[in-house]
């Protein structure tokens, strides 16, 4: 096994500069650097040098024995001065000692998860953390990377574990006319986990947004002021405005972050009748992302007109272009031009995603919502087969197997390569 290291901080100039050493031969490449290996878990000051004796800066240095680090192996951080020249100096040092390189991208994560110090999905929360732009993003990723799923899955398994053998004791003893009759206790147990899978699939489109982001749409007839009100939430002028009904087509895209979540706010084409054939698409296109929005603001100029689009709960029906608020009480009122009851909306649009998205599960991956669907599949499977009687348990077991299978498959138990590829791809060296 080769001992690695990378800078583990940004690149660049900065206050302090970390770079990770991992790896049998790590104590003795921070002796080489410090002459001395401070005791693990401590702190350090040493002056490091390189191979002909001359100072390279001197640093924090802090040693971890194998079985007590990130990685599971020996390894050491240099606490550096945020200096490029010194990183580079450091790190040519490090180049030079035999059997060191320098890490590939994700690879101190990768050392982690083969030396089970985290399972898939920790190491998938860990990619999460990462990239998390937003409050929301941050507490659910930390939540993953904490391992909740991965005590969840082993609780199931352990279940269905024991189901599998109590059936299995059953064909063992078929010959024998054992009279006990287990599936009372097999259709309990199976019926117990499908119970949680199935709560867990249904958080789980909700963590998918936190991720990835809700949709968020504003519809309503022409000149409603609805790219006027996208361009005010954006802060820019990102739609075209005009007094002309029809101007816009495209579906206009914004992200933002609303009330900590990461939001789409999409503009769309007013909706109404008409013999243009472009704006008949824009129409299309507006008609079919509002329906899968995970929210629609439908936006009237007048509270009389007809919204053209059929308001689902939680959508929320405001009034536009009351720029002084003399309209405002029962209805919700905005103006995009002054700015009026844009923070009251804002808190509405965002009180109404949080609700749901309290709901969301630690499974926040696609495949985290496959293999529970496959769980689920199978788990059903194998209740059919027990309710049809003792001469189908060999099929009830091995739906069981099938179904532990993809539990598995979710904390990364079985083959996983193909996987790892796609997460480490998104670590950056020092990860
Ligand atoms: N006074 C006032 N005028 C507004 C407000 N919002 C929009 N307008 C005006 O209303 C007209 C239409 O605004 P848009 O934002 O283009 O309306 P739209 O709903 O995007 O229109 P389409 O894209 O054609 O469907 C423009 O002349 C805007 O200046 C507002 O809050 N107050
Ligand atoms: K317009
Ligand atoms: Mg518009």
């Amino acid at each position: 096994m080769d001992t690695i290291y990378a800078l583990a901080s940004a690149r660049g100039k900065a206050g302090v500069a970390v770079v990770r050493i991992s790896g049998p031969l790590a104590f003795w490449a921070v002796h080489n650097l410090t002459g001395d290996v401070p005791a693990p878990r401590r702190t350090a000051l040493r002056v490091l040098r390189d191979v002909a004796g001359e100072v390279l800066d001197e640093a924090l240095v802090i040693c971890f024995k194998k079985g007590a680090s990130f990685t599971g192996e020996e390894s050491a951080e240099l606490q550096l001065h945020g200096s490029i020249a010194i990183v580079n100096a450091v790190l040519r040092t490090l180049s030079e000692m035999e059997g060191l390189r320098i890490a590939e991208a994700g690879e101190f994560t990768r050392r982690a998860l083969e030396n089970e110090r985290l399972d898939l999905a920790q190491v998938e929360g860990l990619a999460d953390l990462i990239e998390a732009e937003t409050e929301a993003q941050r507490r659910q990723a930390l939540k993953v990377f904490s391992g909740v799923l991965g005590d969840k899955v082993e609780r199931w398994r352990e279940a269905l574990v024991r189901a599998a053998a109590l059936i299995e004791a059953t064909i063992d003893f078929a010959d024998e006319e054992v009279p006990l009759d287990v599936s009372p206790e097999v259709l309990e147990l199976i019926g117990t986990v499908m119970l949680d899978l199935e709560s867990e699939a249904r958080g789980a489109t909700m963590a998918e947004r936190i991720r990835d982001g809700f949709e968020v749409a504003i519809v309503g007839p022409p000149n409603a002021g609805k790219s006027t009100l996208l361009n005010a939430l954006a802060g820019r002028d990102a739609a075209i405005t005009s007094e002309v009904a029809g101007t816009t087509r495209d579906v206009i895209e914004v992200r933002m972050e609303l009330g900590g979540l990461p939001v789409t706010l999409l503009d769309t084409a007013g909706l109404r009748e008409t013999e243009d054939a472009v704006e008949a698409i824009g129409i299309e296109r507006a008609r079919e992302r509002a329906k899968y929005a995970d929210l629609r603001v439908i936006l009237l100029a007048d509270k009389d007109a007809a919204p053209e689009i059929e308001p689902e709960e939680g959508d929320l029906l405001v009034l536009s272009k009351d720029d002084d608020g003399s309209a405002r009480g029962k209805w919700l009122s905005v103006s995009g031009k002054t700015g009026q009851g844009i923070d009251v909306m804002v808190a509405q649009i965002s009180a109404t995603l949080t609700e749901r998205a309290s709901s969301a599960s630690s499974a926040i991956r696609e495949r985290h919502r496959v293999a529970i669907r496959d769980a689920l599949l199978s788990l059903e499977s194998a209740r059919n087969e027990v309710l049809l009687g003792a001469d189908r348990t060999e099929l009830a077991a091995e739906e069981l197997r099938t179904a532990i299978h993809a539990l598995n498959c979710l904390v990364g138990r079985v083959d996983v390569e193909n996987i790892l590829g796609e997460i480490f791809s998104s670590f950056c060296i020092g990860k």
